[in-house]
């Protein structure tokens, strides 16, 4: 795979790279592909629906708003991106039960952790333009996360 610098370096500014400052939390650093989007706010039954099917190399793309007051991903729904197939899930928010997600063989990167769960009301939207970090996430648009960001193809 291409470093998301080396990608900097051929595309230039007509590439996307996130400003969020994300921390790697997955047992796999480095994944790559097709976006799929959720925006939700402290609440995470969306996203675990959205995991539960088949991920087929696909990058999970959340907006949580930023928020990490908390967790939107724990070890669970980390275990049915692993098994449905996902190659990654990047949250602009929080995830929880940090040491076990570590040992999970996915790539996972967000804002921060909390043990607070989540409410699981459903709401949020998917399939849907995301922009955070000055970054935009557009449906279908190719992900490629390593140690030094988030960038996304033009
Ligand atoms: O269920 C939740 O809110 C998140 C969680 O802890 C898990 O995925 O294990």
């Amino acid at each position: 795979m291409t470093s998301t610098a080396d990608l900097y370096d051929q595309h230039g500014e007509s590439l996307g790279s996130c400003d969020t400052q994300l921390r790697q939390y997955g047992g796999v650093t480095v994944f790559e592909g097709p976006a799929v989007t959720v925006s939700c706010f402290q609440d995470n039954a969306l996203l675990k629906s959205v995991l539960t099917e088949p991920g087929a190399g696909r990058v999970l793309v959340v907006d949580g708003g930023g928020s990490v007051h908390t967790a939107l991903l724990g070890d669970i729904i980390g275990g049915l991106a692993v098994d449905n197939g996902w190659a990654g899930v990047i949250i602009n928010g929080a995830v929880r039960d940090v040491a076990a997600l570590r040992a999970l063989p996915v790539g996972i990167k967000a804002v921060g952790s909390n043990p607070r769960k989540s409410t699981k009301t459903g709401a949020g939207s998917r399939d849907v333009v995301l922009e955070f970090g000055g970054c935009r996430f557009t449906p279908g648009a190719v992900v490629v996360s390593d140690d030094d960001g988030v960038v996304v193809l033009p």
